[in-house]
């Protein structure tokens, strides 16, 4: 391919460090990239996601993406839309970073070492209600706003503690402010989180064949692929309190050859707020299926069904 890509990407800090990354996986590749920066409602508006809703940071730069303004956009996976959008294609999961989420506390404190009554920062649905389910009488605080002045929110003293997403510290280079990676045990990270999504145009064959051949990678796709399956059976958006996470593991088959698993854990609310937790193993090739199964079963078990708007 000869022609310059323009890879449309947010402004934020992380927005464009991640987009970063690809733009030189692309060039090694052998593409000639431009990195085009979009703003969109969501970097505009403090507000909080409940109110403005799912789809605030990545509607924008679809929209550029099906003008053809930008060739490729790059997004954050988990702030995307469970619908699909039928002018694009999913064209690359990349790799996927760290799904956990981290605190960031004063002092070097872990959770457990945070005396009840200690401000912690997080607008979450997710994970307000998991931290509350561990009783440690914190007091949550909700905040918003891009990774980089949630955490000056510790160093400024005007908080105890952040509940941030691990991958966007590590994408920044900061994962040195790092006081304790959450055990998925005790907080399910928002579906896709730490995993990227890389779109292009549904009839730019050309692109879709470079992003597929030089980024994707089947197992990050095959994980993020059951926990948005789980979600969207859910109804869930994001802001309501639903994690996921599907580590890939190796199991042994009837003949006792190693295979590939995908191990899928959830957890959803009931009406009450009280927490559901289940988990399941299903096969790479049928992610969706197994997404779809687990939400079947946190059903059972009396998860709302949410609607509205709502991902992190
Ligand atoms: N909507 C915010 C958002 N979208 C993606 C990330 C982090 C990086 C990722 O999960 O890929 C964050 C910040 C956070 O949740 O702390």
């Amino acid at each position: 391919m000869n022609r310059t890509l323009r890879i449309g990407t947010r402004g934020s800090a992380l927005a464009l460090a991640q987009t970063g990354l690809m733009a030189e996986r692309l060039e090694r590749a052998g593409a000639t990239v431009e990195i085009v920066t979009v703003s969109t409602p969501g970097d505009r508006s403090h507000a909080p996601i409940a109110e403005i809703g799912v789809g605030v940071f990545t509607s924008a730069l679809r929209d550029a993406l099906a003008n053809d303004e930008v060739d490729i956009a790059v997004h954050s996976y988990k702030d995307l839309p469970t619908a699909p959008d039928p002018r694009l294609v999913l064209a690359a999961v990349p790799t996927r970073e760290d799904p956990r989420d981290a605190l960031v506390a004063r002092d070097g404190m872990v959770l457990g070492e945070l005396p009840a009554g200690s401000r912690v920062g997080t607008g979450a649905a997710r994970r307000v209600t998991q931290l509350e389910a561990l009783g440690l009488g914190l007091e949550m605080v909700p905040i918003r706003g891009n990774v980089d002045s949630r955490v000056r929110k510790v160093l400024d003293g005007e908080l105890d503690a952040v509940v941030v997403a691990a991958a966007g510290l590590s994408r920044l280079g900061r994962l040195d402010m790092v006081t304790e990676f959450l055990d998925p045990i005790q907080m399910l990270p928002a579906p896709a989180q730490g995993a990227l999504a890389l779109e292009c145009r549904v009839d730019d064959v050309d692109t879709e064949h470079l992003l597929r051949s030089s980024l994707d990678d089947q197992a990050s796709r095959a994980a993020v692929t059951a926990e948005r399956a789980m979600l969207a059976a859910l109804e869930a958006g994001c802001s309501a309190p639903v994690g996921a996470l599907a580590d890939v593991v190796e199991d042994l088959d009837d003949d006792g050859r190693t295979v590939l698993r995908l191990s899928l854990r959830g957890v959803a609310a009931t009406p009450q707020n009280e927490l559901l937790r289940a988990s399941a193993t299903g096969d790479l090739t049928t992610a969706e299926q197994l997404g779809r199964a687990l939400a079947a079963e946190l059903l059972d078990l009396g998860a709302t069904v949410l609607s509205g708007p709502g991902s992190k």
